[in-house]
């Protein structure tokens, strides 16, 4: 008789439009912007914000930009989780799903495959593929699979691993990726993080009086870094850092990808490109640890865009580090958490 097979795990990424078309990303963009956790203004107007302003102005720019990048095979972010997928498939006997919070394939599209090929799975394990916590990455993918899986009624429970900014093995992981570009060369590594709204580090904070309130607030002790962006954001850099040997000054952090007019994370990744050569700093690696597979934000914004924004500047050389993507220590890594479970990723 086979074995019964009693766990399986879902790698859960952003997501992606289904193709290229204006049409097709307004609908992705409008799904993923029209989430509260994403755009947290009140439902009329996040409504009016998000279908009367946003969609209908980003879209054909956004499609463009997603046709510079786009392969045969369809987004990046997509068929990047989906190798990820058949290599861990490799090294481990559960079965491995994929879903999206946005787009395709959905989070109930995976819980129904493995409830009609598992029968007797008893715990599904959730990896949303986000180093550190936001509440528009993180947070609303685990709620959202949560959300599915009450609705679903399915006969698994299911377990979310934590957000591993500060784990030893993702932290090796990315330390590997990072390495074959350090020439010892003096070049100056750049960590550039996907920005959030300052306002979402505030609603964040469980303390409600520590993020952005208190001086240096991410380097002094607090309950709030536990769900704070950009604590952990400063925690991975540091410990990279740390194990790259990198001297003082021969690194910094900054954050790209902003949307609108309200405060986000800085320094901005745009703004960075154009100071660094006038501070003598011209010659850059990039590296983008907020994103485990190479996505739209690394390929084309900094890929090309921020290279040229830094060339434009006076800057010479430029090398953008791509993400651990398939790496066997990153599969490796994900294969650990999942046969260790029971045991936090976050130290
Ligand atoms: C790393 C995690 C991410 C956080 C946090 C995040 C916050 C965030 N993003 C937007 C708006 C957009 N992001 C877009 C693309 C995009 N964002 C992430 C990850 C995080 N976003 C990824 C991996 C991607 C790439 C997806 C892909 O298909 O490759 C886009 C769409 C592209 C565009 O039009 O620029 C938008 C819009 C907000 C508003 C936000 C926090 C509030
Ligand atoms: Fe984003
Ligand atoms: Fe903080």
């Amino acid at each position: 008789m086979s074995e019964k097979i009693k766990r399986g795990i879902i790698l859960m990424n952003l997501g992606s439009p289904d193709s290229t078309s204006t049409k097709d990303v307004k609908r992705y963009l409008d799904e993923f912007l029209m989430d509260g956790r994403v755009i947290d203004s009140p439902y009329l107007i996040r409504t009016i914000l998000v279908k009367g302003i946003i969609t209908p102005f980003r879209s054909s720019k956004s499609a463009e930009a997603y046709s510079t990048i786009w392969t045969k095979e369809g987004s990046p972010l997509v068929q990047i989780t989906y190798q990820v997928q058949r290599e861990l498939q490799k090294i481990i006997k559960e079965p491995v799903e994929v879903a999206m919070r946005y787009g395709n394939p959905t989070m109930k599209f995976a819980y129904d495959s493995l409830a009609q090929k598992y029968p007797d799975l008893e715990e599904v394990v959730l990896l949303p593929l986000y180093p550190h916590y936001a509440m528009s990455s993180y947070e609303t993918a685990v709620v959202h699979a949560e959300d599915v899986h009450k609705e679903g009624k399915y006969p698994f429970k299911i377990a979310a691993i934590a957000p591993f900014y500060n784990n030893p093995d993702y932290i090796s992981a990315l330390v590997e990726s990072i390495k074959p570009h350090i020439k010892n060369d003096g070049k100056h590594l750049l960590f550039s993080y996907h920005s959030i709204p300052e306002r979402h580090i505030k609603k964040s904070d469980i303390t409600g009086n520590h993020c952005l309130k208190v001086e240096d607030c991410c380097n002094k002790p607090s309950a709030a870094h536990a769900v704070c962006y950009r604590h952990q954001c400063y925690t991975t850099t540091r410990l990279v850092a740390e194990q790259l040997g990198l001297p003082a000054g021969s690194y910094s952090v900054s954050f790209q990808s902003k949307l609108g007019r309200s405060a986000w994370l800085t320094p901005a990744t745009t703004a960075r490109m154009e100071q660094m050569p006038k501070e003598g700093i011209k010659d850059l690696m990039v590296v983008c640890p907020s994103f485990v597979s190479d996505c739209l934000e690394t390929l084309e914004e900094v890929a090309i865009r921020e290279k040229e924004n830094f060339m434009e500047a006076g800057g010479e050389t430029y090398d953008f580090i791509p993400c651990m993507n398939t790496q066997q220590s990153w599969i490796e890594t994900i294969k650990k958490w999942f046969l260790n479970v029971d045991e936090p990723v976050t130290a």
